[in-house]
């Protein structure tokens, strides 16, 4: 409805960032020889900017290796900086003492893919639960195991489930698991890291409305790393898309799939696939490979496969402006479409 989508508009402006971004940087060192020494570097992330507001879901979307997990790891500080900012709530936590790291770990959590990968197969879910309750509270030990079935029935679990190995458990069931894992500490912030991306599509959707409840619940923020762009559009209010490390684009939702204008963009948004009534909708086929992260192109990251690129792309990178209000961009020819010089 027009109107609740305007009074939740008008509510996330009234809101403060959670999670700034300045210009955040990762690269991996590549050693090699006898000595190991450093021969080279991955650049995983390049050059990321962007806010996160409280309650807000921020999509990260772009091809497999361009950089998305990494740059969810560096925010949690699982990966150490290489260069840039990032701010949780105005303070600088990047290189953080460990003791001031402490409270961060509540605050911000991670979903995987694969919440199995990360559960003790020997270990009672409700025992690997209340370890989390453990490590950071001084509650009893009635008190964890009474928090424990309050949080399996908050994510649709039962009590009877607190017994059970994680094989007893389905896919969607176990990503359960991993949400109640998350929520346990109370945190602010959650990166749903391909979250949703094993599970069958109908699995898919109870998950994805677990999500939404509680982050309504809890004033959650998300950010919601996903190569799938419908689940994208459905559940989140911005996204971020992401090619070879860079933000290349960044924008609410629907202006970002009416009004793409990065090349990038546009040609993913043409590969999505369509009914057959919007079939006279033009595809765009980009040409060759993600190019190798240790040896990025010059200038603007994206010109050996855009079918628009000039001299200028080739030679100078482009900056991220702000072309519409909140709608940025990374493009000597934002704007411009792809149809203009593609393959259709
Ligand atoms: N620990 C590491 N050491 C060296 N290189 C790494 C490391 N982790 C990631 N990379 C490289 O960094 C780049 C970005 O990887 P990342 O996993 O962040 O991409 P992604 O967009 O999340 O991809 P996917 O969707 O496949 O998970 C890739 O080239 C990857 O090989």
């Amino acid at each position: 409805m027009v109107l609740a989508q305007t009074t939740k508009e008008q509510q996330q402006e009234a809101k403060t960032p959670l999670l700034k971004l300045h210009n955040v940087k990762k690269y991996f060192p590549i050693k090699g020889g006898l000595l190991k020494r450093v021969q080279g570097h991955v650049k995983a992330v390049e050059s990321v900017s962007f806010e996160l507001m409280e309650g807000e879901s921020l999509g990260v979307v772009g091809e497999s290796g361009c950089g998305k997990s990494t740059l969810g790891r560096t925010i949690l500080g699982l990966e150490e900086i290489t260069d840039g900012q990032v701010y949780y709530r105005d303070q600088e936590i990047q290189n953080l003492k460990r003791h001031e790291k402490k409270k961060f770990v509540k605050e911000m959590q991670m979903i995987f893919q694969d919440p199995y990968a990360s559960l003790n197969p020997r270990q009672r879910v409700g025992d690997a639960l209340v370890e989390v309750f453990s490590m950071h509270t001084n509650l009893s030990a009635k008190e964890k195991r009474d928090g424990v079935v309050d949080l399996l029935k908050e994510v649709g679990l039962k009590e009877e489930h607190f017994d059970r190995y994680p094989h007893e458990f389905s896919g969607g069931q176990r990503q359960r698991i991993g949400i109640a894992r998350a929520i346990a500490l109370n945190p602010s912030f959650i990166i749903c890291d391909e979250a949703v991306s094993a599970l069958d599509v109908s699995v898919q959707a109870q998950v994805l409305k677990l999500l939404k409840t509680i982050q309504e619940k809890y004033n959650l923020s998300y950010l919601f790393i996903s190569h799938d762009l419908g689940v994208v559009r459905y559940f989140c209010d911005r996204v971020l898309v992401m090619y070879l490390g860079n933000s290349v684009e960044l924008a609410k939702v629907e202006e970002l799939f009416e009004t793409p204008l990065h090349p990038y963009t546009q040609a993913l948004l043409s590969a999505i696939p369509r009914p057959s009534v919007h079939a006279n909708v033009k595809r765009v086929s980009l040409q060759g490979d993600l190019p190798n992260p240790a040896n990025p192109p010059s200038g603007c990251p994206f010109h050996t496969r855009c079918p628009i690129a000039q001299d200028v792309c080739v030679q100078s990178k482009p900056e991220w402006q702000e072309y519409q209000p909140e709608h940025f961009a990374a493009c000597h020819f934002a704007g411009k479409s792809i149809l203009e010089g593609a393959d259709v």
